[in-house]
């Protein structure tokens, strides 16, 4: 029996490139939606959003120079190619994806309407919702926590390449050590960086936890939405 009947998992779109240096990898996003597909299979409703880390940020390297705002479009665009993707490789192993998309492109997916995507969890469809927030200066993990809310979910799981929430940036400092739960105002307050801020605080707001663990690690995703102990527990 699965521990929430209602989930939104946040896919790390970093990690899509695998061992690859830029794009998507194809066996770990067959990987990701295989793991997906484990717990579409215990009767979970799944809403996904992807970060496009692996293509475009609108505040890394390539945009120096450029425009704020026109940047970030380019990431929210970037987040649509992997919705897309991730979408068709759905498709290909047997599930049934919609994309829906916070910025206006229906030519090429249809828009977020809330009361259509709450039908599609209804009928057991996964939904990924593409372009994050539709807006500047935000991030996909704050859009993850605004979809999670706005559908009920009831948790937000992320899932990214460390396997929890440190005192510090693991990947920078070998003395961090791992919290297995952190409220979140600790987490504010510590200015953790592994979600920002506006993420962190809308979730405490709409009392909506978070649980960060690594999406490399095999059966990790399935564990926690079986209710078991995996990753770091972000709670009010
Ligand atoms: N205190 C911390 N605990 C854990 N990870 C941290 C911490 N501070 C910074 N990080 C970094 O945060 C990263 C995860 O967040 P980030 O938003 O960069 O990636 P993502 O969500 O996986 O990628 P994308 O934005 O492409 O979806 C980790 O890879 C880690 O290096
Ligand atoms: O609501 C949003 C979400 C994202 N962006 C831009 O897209 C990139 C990629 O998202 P990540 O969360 O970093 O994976 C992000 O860097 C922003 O530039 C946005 O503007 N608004």
């Amino acid at each position: 029996m699965p521990a929430y009947k209602r989930i939104l998992l946040k896919l790390s779109g970093e990690a899509l490139m695998g061992e690859d240096s830029y794009g998507i990898n194809r066996g770990t996003i067959v990987r990701m939606v295989r793991e997906v597909q484990e717990i579409t299979n215990l009767g979970c409703q799944v809403a996904v959003v992807i970060g496009g880390g692996n293509i475009f940020r609108g505040v890394a390297g390539g945009s120096v120079g450029m425009d704020r705002a026109t940047a970030d479009y380019m990431g929210m665009l970037a987040t649509v190619m992997n919705s897309l993707a991730l979408a068709d490789t759905m498709r290909q192993e047997g599930m049934t994806a919609r994309v829906m998309s916070a910025i206006s492109i229906e030519q090429v997916v249809e828009p977020y309407v809330r009361p259509k995507a709450l039908q599609y969890l209804e009928e057991g469809k996964i939904v990924v919702f593409a372009a994050g927030t539709g807006n500047p200066f935000f991030t996909t993990d704050t859009a993850a926590a605004l979809r999670g809310a706005e559908v009920g979910a009831e948790v937000v799981l992320k899932a990214t390449k460390v396997d929890g929430v440190y005192s510090a940036d693991p990947n920078k400092d070998p003395t961090a050590t791992r919290y297995s739960t952190i409220a979140f105002d600790e987490a504010i307050a510590r200015n953790l960086q592994v979600m920002d801020a506006t993420a962190f605080a809308l979730c405490r707001d709409q009392k909506l936890p978070i649980r960060v663990f690594s999406i490399n690690k095999p059966g990790a995703l399935k564990r926690v939405v079986l209710g078991e102990d995996e990753g770091t527990l972000v709670h009010v």
